[in-house]
């Protein structure tokens, strides 16, 4: 497996503050990752690194709502990330909510794991799958299903 990730780190505003603990909480960890972040959010992180003395490859896009989520979503078609956090803001209805919709729904198809809340940050990135040579993650398989119900003879 490889020995950096890029890591897609993703926060709306009411849960920013959320995304710099959890990034603090795992400094150790992600300051040795390829960093790929929305624009404020990234900012954010960088700043929250520069505060500790820590060193971190951290790249910004643009800001969400100016496209930030579908560059993201588009390196995910171009299996450039391995592994997504995005604390959504789920009271509060959003501008560019086609955009999520895609870069959520672009993990799926492309089975890249994304963790949409810290608990879930933690497990995905502690796993030690990650350097298991043997684990090849099976691929996302869309099979018609038949709701046809069997006749009974
Ligand atoms: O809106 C966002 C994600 O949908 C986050 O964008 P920013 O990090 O630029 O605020």
């Amino acid at each position: 497996m490889k020995d950096k990730l890029t890591i897609a780190l993703v926060a709306h505003d009411n849960r920013k503050a959320d995304m710099v603990d959890w990034a603090r909480y795992n400094t150790e960890y992600l300051s040795k990752q390829h960093l790929v972040c929305t624009g404020t959010t990234g900012g954010l992180i960088k700043k929250a690194f520069e505060e500790m003395g820590v060193t971190a490859d951290v790249q910004c896009m643009n800001s969400g709502p100016m496209g930030g989520d579908a560059e993201i979503a588009a390196m995910v078609v171009r299996h450039e990330i391995d592994l997504a956090v995005f604390l959504i803001d789920d009271l509060n209805p959003q501008p560019h909510e086609a955009d999520i919709q895609m870069l959520l729904r672009q993990c799926r198809i492309h089975n890249v794991p994304i963790a949409c809340n810290r608990i879930s940050a933690d497990l995905m990135i502690s796993s030690t799958l990650w350097s298991d040579p043997d684990y090849h993650p099976a691929p996302q398989n869309y099979v018609h299903f038949d709701r046809t119900p069997e006749k009974e003879e």
